[in-house]
């Protein structure tokens, strides 16, 4: 089985290696993530990875794995800031709050798409203005969704979290390896 990985994002292609994969090929999907009316953020997320993995071409030996990562705050789902003043007012939202982080999988193969999504608790400490404009400034939060990166320069605002570490950077391990497997991708090599 080919493996191809549905991301453009660098963090995911880290993630994987954790496993040990190396995807065969990288197509990153192009689709439209704007949210619907009144759309809750679990079923966002879900559906996007979903849309992704739908969006990506694959040929009868291969597996595409996508992902979704979507921070909400209540009902409101904060995406990937557009600009720096967005991710300024995302910052001011999440500062000295707790958040979820929900990141949805799909893996897609010649015999069906498999999903699952995690949710995962957040605490920001409440942030000063310095703390926000020194942020800003790093550029870090560039293409983050909620405007922040736990692995990054963010990881000094967030005191705690419940859940799923690597879920949060982009790409659940322990749901990603069974899914994987599961569709005929081996983690494990035997020897
Ligand atoms: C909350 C958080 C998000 N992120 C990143 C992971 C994702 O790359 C990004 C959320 O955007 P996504 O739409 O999930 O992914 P993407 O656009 O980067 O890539 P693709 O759709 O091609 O897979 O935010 C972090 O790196 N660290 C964090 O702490």
């Amino acid at each position: 089985m080919r493996l191809i990985l549905g991301s453009g994002s660098p963090r995911r292609l880290d993630l994987l290696a954790q496993l040990g994969l190396v995807p065969d090929e990288v197509r990153p999907p192009d689709i439209d993530e704007t949210p619907r009316m009144g759309e809750l953020p679990r079923p966002y997320c879900a559906r996007m990875a979903r849309e992704k993995a739908e969006a990506v071409e694959i040929a009868p030996d291969e597996v595409v794995l996508c992902a979704d990562t979507t921070v909400a705050m209540g009902r409101r789902v904060l995406g990937k800031p557009a600009d720096e003043v967005e991710a300024r007012s995302f910052l001011d939202a999440l500062s000295g709050r707790r958040h979820m982080v929900v990141t949805a999988i799909a893996v897609k193969s010649a015999d069906g798409m498999r999903q699952r999504e995690v949710t995962s608790a957040v605490r920001m400490k409440r942030l000063s203005k310095t703390e926000i404009d020194g942020y800003l400034a790093t550029g870090d939060w560039r293409g983050k969704a909620g405007g922040y990166a736990i692995q990054g320069p963010a990881s000094t605002f967030i005191p705690w979290i419940s859940g799923s570490h690597s879920a949060v950077v982009g790409l659940p391990l322990h749901e990603t390896a069974q899914l994987l497997s599961a569709a005929g991708i081996m983690i494990w090599p035997t020897a």
